[in-house]
């Protein structure tokens, strides 16, 4: 018998194992059913093994370490049945090897009866075998003594094996185990060939009874009050007709049949009926019908049971599946809003794009129209210089023609007077020798008779010569009246064309003025604060060579990564009115600003600055390298030498004066750069601007009349400057250097005047401080610096926000620059750029106040804040787009539940083994 269960229950074991998946609850997971057996048994040995106190939520793994020598299993044997392991002796210690513990343990299991597993299971094998074979043990010693303890079966009836079975079966999960005990049980009459051709086939009704409606009561129910049922069926070995009536009455008033497993109502009405065929006859006598009747209406109750069981899961399916329905038609919905939500941001973005081209082509036009501005205004330069030459060519043709005509005039008048003289004076000696031979004649008349023909051809020559000399006369005077003609009509052209030539003068001033308004005009579009970015090249030498600045885009972009982070978030763009490139020449860089220059001229103020870091290239853009050539001089050189240029080009309208100043701010004092002994005097600042536009009237101020004047100066200026050295550069600078040009002007035909100032500055590092870095003195420098460097910051945004009170008066530097900021005057500032990676955040920190200076010009700003919001804006779609995906997948997710829930709960269970269903 043990043998045969032992049998059983591996089969069990083995079938169990193969189909886990339905051994529990259909919807449960294997390892969720395992995991809740592991609990139990592990709940159960700490109940008997205080001591040990297992992890309820142990692995399989961790289960098998603690088992695995064989000593918890001893002592678990000892403790239900005390003695079972004699040479364990209970003491909670392993005595023996861990194969001897298995050893002993298995060997106790088989002779209780019980199944078993082998030593190689629990040292690698599936921990499953081991634990069922230890919830049997479990069910053993639990089930049969009510205390759960040293009262195991006896295994000797086979009753109690059927029971025992039972109990496997329950415990396994595999229901058939007991059913097919029971079966056999039953039949095991040699003549009840049909029970037995029942017990092979499975038919579907059988497993609908065996379903969790239709099962038979648990093993523990059933130990307690099915015998009823096993007195029966030992009875019914006699025959049903045979039974006592008291014993069916008994059977039929009892809550037996209730209880009873509907296999034994089955076999009982099997029994019935075979004995009745066996009697040929076919009469069953009345008690044994009604009992019939009674196993009959009690299997019918439990199929309608099972039918309503069937109806009410039907629904809950069917509601589960509306459920199901309505979540997707949900999510159905939200995919769509999502989409349309996408669609409006999408739109939001189109449209932005769309403002943003407009605002491009609008920029574009503007540029256009400044470039055509700028070739009108040269067209007229260059007519107003052609008129000029004429001018010159006519005045200069007409002074010689009149020194001509005036010599020429001379000459004929000279000659006409020598003519006169000798036609006078042959006139008189005609008439003389008239005289003569009249003298001549009256005193030899009568002798010279004969020569008085001689004396008459004589007198007609000398008639005719005089004739010719009249006639000649006349054609002279003539000649000369028609050259007083011509010279008159000649002085009348000229006179016009002098009167043309003195109008055309007059419009050229005002040519000029509408140039230099035109000239204004286009500045302004360009905007009066402007930024310009620039990077400085890798310095010679220098090895390490990884940039910082990603992107530098045409029209004023600029991408920074920052070297420590990865992706887009590592990623920062600014717009500025330009960025220049490292590779961009000094030529270039000034080409861009000269027009502010030119303004200077017209009488504007202009203020230029270069604001970076200690080491980014202030200096070699404002003044240029050490010993600099021509070309690669910086600003300030450049400035002066065009403002010189631009003032010969006008000296016949305007006749101007520049002079220069240089200035240091170091530690908020004012000093001047320009004094020959290189004074360390102290210069005050006057509170509001003089009508003279000198904000520091006591400093020196230089006439300079070409370019070496200035270089003179910018070499005194520049060996006077303050220098400190720190650990970024030895030659740094770490005041304000700031060169101021005084431009005065006087229109040449009004005789009106006007004056202007250019302030060119080199600010002093903008690095922040590290106090462990600096101490002293230098601590205090780069504590004034800071001060006026964020003075300047707040003065250009209280500008930006039109604020009524600028702070000008927070530093010396904005006190100085007071009027080139603000009003109509026009500041740039070059905001220079280490790129290396090293000067990151000093990077980053100086592009940000840059960022803030340059939101004061709307154009920029806008543009700037506008590829802010598309950034956000492309961020929220990327993440919107995320969410869809999510969604996409959820929706997923329930279509396939969904389908599967769709598959009929029949097919199911056709797939399913019988055991599912307890
Ligand atoms: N565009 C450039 N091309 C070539 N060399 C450059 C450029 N810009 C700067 N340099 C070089 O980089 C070094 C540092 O430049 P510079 O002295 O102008 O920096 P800075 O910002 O004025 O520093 P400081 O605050 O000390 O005055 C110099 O050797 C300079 O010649």
């Amino acid at each position: 018998m043990n043998s045969i269960l032992d049998r059983v229950a591996k089969d069990c074991g083995r079938r169990n194992s193969s189909s886990a998946s339905t051994s529990g609850d259909i919807f449960e997971p294997l390892s969720s059913s395992n995991a809740k057996q592991r609990g139990i048994l592990v709940e159960w040995i700490n109940s008997l093994l205080p001591h040990l106190s297992l992890p309820i939520n142990a692995s399989d793994e961790e289960l098998r370490a603690y088992l695995v020598d064989g000593t918890i299993l001893c002592q678990l044997l000892n403790k239900l049945k005390p003695g079972s392991i004699p040479e364990f002796g209970g003491s909670g210690h392993s005595l023996g090897l861990s194969s001897e513990n298995i050893k002993m343990f298995l060997a106790a299991m088989d002779e209780m009866g019980l199944p078993r597993f082998q030593a190689s299971d629990l040292e690698k094998g599936s921990m499953k075998i081991v634990l069922e074979c230890l919830l049997t043990l479990r069910a053993e010693f639990m089930n049969v003594g009510g205390d759960g303890f040293n009262t195991p079966l006896s295994r000797k009836s086979s009753s109690d094996a059927s029971t025992r079975c039972k109990q496997l079966g329950e415990t396994f999960g595999c229901a058939d185990v007991a059913y097919r005990q029971e079966l056999s049980s039953t039949h095991s009459s040699p003549s009840s060939t049909e029970g037995k051709r029942k017990i092979g086939s499975d038919s579907k009704f059988q497993r609908a009874l065996r379903s969790p409606v239709m099962a038979e009561p648990s093993a523990a129910l059933l130990h307690h009050v099915g015998h009823k049922f096993h007195e029966v069926f030992q009875l019914k070995q006699g025959g049903y007709a045979d039974l006592p009536p008291s014993k069916i009455s008994e059977m039929m008033k009892s809550n037996s049949l209730d209880i009873a497993p509907t296999q034994s109502l089955l076999s009982v009405v099997n029994g019935i009926l075979d004995e009745s065929i066996e009697r040929k006859n076919g009469e069953i006598p009345h008690r044994v019908a009604c009992l019939l009747r009674k196993v009959v209406q009690e299997i019918e109750r439990r199929i309608s049971t099972q039918a309503e069981h069937l109806r009410t899961q039907n629904n809950l399916f069917k509601t589960r599946e509306e459920k199901y329905q309505s979540r997707i038609r949900v999510l159905e919905a939200l995919a769509t809003g999502t989409s349309e939500e996408t669609q409006i941001v999408m739109n939001q973005l189109q449209q932005i794009k769309n403002v943003k081209i407009k605002m491009e082509e609008e920029k574009k036009n503007e540029d256009q129209d400044v470039v055509r501005l700028m070739k009108e205004k040269d067209d007229h330069s260059q007519e107003i210089a052609t008129v000029k030459q004429e001018m010159e060519i006519a005045k200069r043709t007409y002074e010689q023609r009149s020194v001509e005509m005036e010599k020429e005039a001379r000459e004929a008048q000279q000659k006409l007077e020598e003519r006169l003289k000798e036609v006078e004076s042959l006139l008189k000696e005609s008439t003389n020798r008239v005289k003569e031979i009249e003298m001549f004649s009256e005193s030899k008349s009568q002798r010279w008779s004969k020569k008085e023909n001689v004396y008459q051809i004589f007198t007609e020559f000398q008639l005719g010569a005089l004739r010719e000399l009249r006639f000649a006369s006349q054609s002279i005077k003539q000649e000369i009246v028609k050259t007083q003609r011509s010279y008159a009509e000649e002085f009348n052209q000229l006179g016009a064309k002098f009167r043309a030539l003195d109008h055309a003068a007059a419009n050229y001033s005002a040519v000029l003025a509408e140039n230099r308004k035109l000239h204004n005009e286009v500045q302004e579009l360009k905007g009066n604060i402007r930024v310009y970015c620039r990077i400085r090249p890798f310095l010679r030498g220098q090895k390490e060579k990884q940039t910082v600045v990603e992107y530098i885009g045409e029209n004023g972009e600029l991408v920074v990564v920052n070297p420590s982070r990865q992706g887009k978030e590592g990623r920062r763009s600014f717009k500025f009115n330009t960025v220049y490139s490292p590779t961009a020449t000094q030529a270039q860089v000034y080409s861009d600003i000269q027009p502010l220059i030119q303004s200077a001229l017209d009488g504007f103020n202009v203020c230029i600055f270069a604001y970076g870091q200690t080491g980014s290239g202030k200096t070699y853009t404002m003044t240029g390298p050490d010993g600099a050539s021509e070309e690669d001089w910086g600003v300030n050189y450049r400035a002066l030498n065009d403002l010189f240029r631009i003032s010969q080009m006008r000296e016949s309208t305007f006749k101007y004066e520049i002079k220069v100043q240089m200035l240091e701010i170091y530690n908020e004092q004012v000093r001047d750069l320009l004094s020959s002994d290189g004074s360390q005097k102290r210069l005050g600042i006057l509170s509001t601007s003089q009508p003279n536009g000198l904000a520091v009237p006591e400093a020196s101020m230089f006439p300079v009349n070409g370019t070496s004047d200035v270089l003179d100066l910018m070499d005194t200026g520049l060996r006077n400057r303050a220098k400190g050295s720190t650990a970024m550069n030895e030659r740094s600078s770490r005041s304000h250097s700031i060169v101021t040009i005084h431009v005065h002007g006087k229109d040449i035909k009004s005789g009106s005047s006007m004056h202007s100032s250019l302030h060119l500055v080199d600010l002093a590092g903008s690095e922040r401080v590290d106090r462990s870095e600096v101490t002293g003195d230098r601590l205090k420098e780069a504590q004034h610096i800071n001060k006026s460097l964020s003075a300047l910051g707040d003065v250009i945004s209280a500008l930006a926000q039109k604020n009524a009170h600028i702070p000008y008066r927070n530093s010396k530097l904005t006190q100085v620059l007071q009027t080139s900021l603000g009003g109509q005057a026009k500041t740039l500032m070059f905001v220079q750029l280490n790129p290396e990676v090293a000067s990151y955040s000093e990077t980053m920190s100086t592009l940000k106040f840059a960022e803030r200076v340059s939101g004061v010009e709307l154009g920029a700003a806008r543009s700037s804040k506008d590829g802010r919001d598309v950034r956000d804006l492309m961020e929220q779609v990327t993440s919107l787009k995320d969410t869809i995906a999510k969604k996409d997948e959820e929706i997923e997710q329930l279509q396939l539940l969904k389908d599967q829930k769709n598959v009929s709960p029949e097919a199911n269970g056709e797939k399913r083994s019988p055991h599912s269903f307890r």
